[in-house]
């Protein structure tokens, strides 16, 4: 079975955990506050805000702020958290205050399947405000023009949820047979797999969940060595 999309996660996938939480994560965390304050008119801040109140109970900016802190600590996966994070991260690389890490083998990946005509989406619990310039502004030079479509908790759905897999699908006019996910979370598979999508699990050397159990998902270290599952 050929392919036809690949669709790859953030965290732990393209790019190391550490880099997400040392380089992002503690970028965000001293700036949350003033730029809740700053934008606490802006559509997207007002709604982040009421569903941190209503999930909380947090009702001043500095109880919000210690809630979001906590969950960035808990690595908590919580779409107002990452609507926030992710407008704090877009400025900072716009300011030229952030670099994005991938792994060694995610440039010569991307560039052999855009040859073999594999064209390239992204899920990622991160917002898509921060995904796009995730890409363009790495390590190893700007890698977004090879990224077709971005999705995040807002635009597809939960990623552990298959219904999130099957919006995206529709939205990329993908065959859902013909679209390969790479996860280091096996409940992302799951989910991916129930929508009838093929997927792999990416265990890469040291990163959080490289020992996890991957169930019937073959995995991979690297995506040198994606060649037979493509
Ligand atoms: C610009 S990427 C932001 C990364 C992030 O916040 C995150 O939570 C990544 O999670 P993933 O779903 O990619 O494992
Ligand atoms: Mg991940």
């Amino acid at each position: 079975m050929t392919t036809d999309w690949i669709v790859l996660d953030i965290e732990g996938t393209t790019s190391a955990t550490e880099a997400v939480h040392k380089g992002l994560y503690d970028y965000a965390r001293p700036r949350l506050g003033l730029w809740i304050e700053a934008h606490a008119d802006g559509p997207q801040v007002k709604e982040a805000l009421e569903q941190v109140r209503a999930e909380t109970g947090a009702a001043t900016t500095a109880e919000v702020v210690a809630v979001l802190h906590r969950w960035m600590d808990g690595d908590v996966k919580a779409t107002p958290l990452k609507t926030l994070q992710g407008q704090i991260w877009a400025a900072g690389f716009a300011a030229g205050e952030l670099t994005s890490h991938f792994f060694a083998d995610v440039p010569p990946a991307l560039a052999r399947w855009r040859a073999e005509g594999i064209r390239v989406a992204v899920f990622s619990s991160g917002s898509v405000a921060s995904q796009r310039p995730w890409f363009r502004h790495g390590d190893a030079g700007d890698l977004s023009a090879y990224v077709e479509d971005y999705f995040d908790t807002v635009n597809a759905g939960p990623k552990r949820e298959e219904s999130s897999y099957r919006r995206i699908a529709e939205a990329l006019g993908a065959e859902p047979a013909r679209t390969l996910f790479l996860s280091d979370v096996p409940a992302e598979l799951d989910a991916a797999a129930a929508a009838g999508w093929r997927t792999v699990g990416v265990a890469r050397p040291g990163e959080p969940n490289a020992t996890a159990g991957f169930g019937p998902h073959p995995v991979i270290d690297s995506f040198d060595r994606l060649e037979d599952h493509a």
